[in-house]
């Protein structure tokens, strides 16, 4: 298969066109990055693409790619309910399938459904996040995708217990999805999640670090893989492990 990648010389872009050029069943047919015209895709004939741009860039890529029938696998954090909702209708109107994946590390995503697997039976949970100082979004992609997961998992039990009645510095989180989340941005870190779960007299803490770009790149093929004989949008490696 013919594979493109968007972002090639920034820090996951370049990690995954070596991963391409590394993989018996792949071609590179592409690696773009600032200023090319998204052309050279359909040009050389990619039948994927893999998105590592950043937010501002990353919708306009994956209209194009839908509407020239390249099937995007998009890596790029920042897509909240509502994005998604807008490349699911692309990809229905195109018939053309997608991937968006908020984080592709096989143990990132095990720590993601075991937190979902937690959620209803804690009165309280909270997230921390840990990135590189260069990340320019806060909170993670895979901290809000954790969050929407947790809230689904609670939906119709009671709100987390939290007495804190000011609070003018945001010393309590972010809330997504009600969820709190605490985002440390620190040189050391490359991808760091805890969920923090507390119940009556324990608690349960599910932790994830990637140390390396290197543990994307097995879930990132495996999306490739996918996307090219699947239909439709898929969200979350997840659905994609057996
Ligand atoms: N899903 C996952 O598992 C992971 C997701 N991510 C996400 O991937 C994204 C990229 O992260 P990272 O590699 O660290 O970031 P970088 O800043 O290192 O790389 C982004 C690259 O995209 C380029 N770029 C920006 N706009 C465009 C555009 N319109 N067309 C083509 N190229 C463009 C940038 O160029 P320039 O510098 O010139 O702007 C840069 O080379 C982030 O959103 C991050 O959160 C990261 C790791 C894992
Ligand atoms: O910017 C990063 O580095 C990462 N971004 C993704 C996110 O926002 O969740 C995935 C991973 O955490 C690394």
């Amino acid at each position: 298969m013919r594979v493109g990648v968007l972002g090639a010389s920034g820090r996951m872009g370049s990690t995954v066109v070596e991963a391409v050029n590394g993989a018996e069943d792949m071609e590179l047919a592409a690696a773009l990055d600032h200023g090319d015209p998204l052309e050279k895709l359909t040009e050389a004939g990619a039948e994927a693409v893999v998105d590592f741009t950043l937010p501002g860039a990353v919708m306009g890529n994956t209209e194009w790619a839908l509407k020239h029938s390249v099937r995007p696998v998009v890596g790029v954090s920042g897509f909240d309910a509502e994005r998604i909702a807008t490349v699911r209708g692309w990809s229905e109107e195109t018939g053309t399938a997608a991937a968006v994946i908020p984080n592709f590390s096989i143990g990132a995503v095990l720590l993601m459904r075991f937190a979902g697997q937690a959620a209803k039976y804690f009165p309280s949970a909270e997230i921390i996040e840990a990135h590189h100082p260069r990340k320019i979004d806060a909170p993670s992609g895979t901290a809000v995708h954790t969050a929407r997961m947790i809230a689904q998992a609670r939906e119709g039990l009671p709100e987390f217990p939290d007495a804190t009645e000011c609070d003018p510095d945001h010393s309590r989180g972010a809330k997504v999805d009600g969820v709190p989340v605490h985002a440390v941005r620190a040189t050391g870190y490359v991808a760091s999640q805890q969920v923090w779960f507390g119940g009556e007299g324990e608690r349960l803490t599910l932790s994830h670090d990637s140390t390396d770009r290197g543990s994307f790149m097995p879930g990132v093929l495996l999306a490739v893989r996918e996307v090219m004989r699947r239909e439709g949008l898929v969200v979350g490696l997840d659905e994609l492990l057996d």
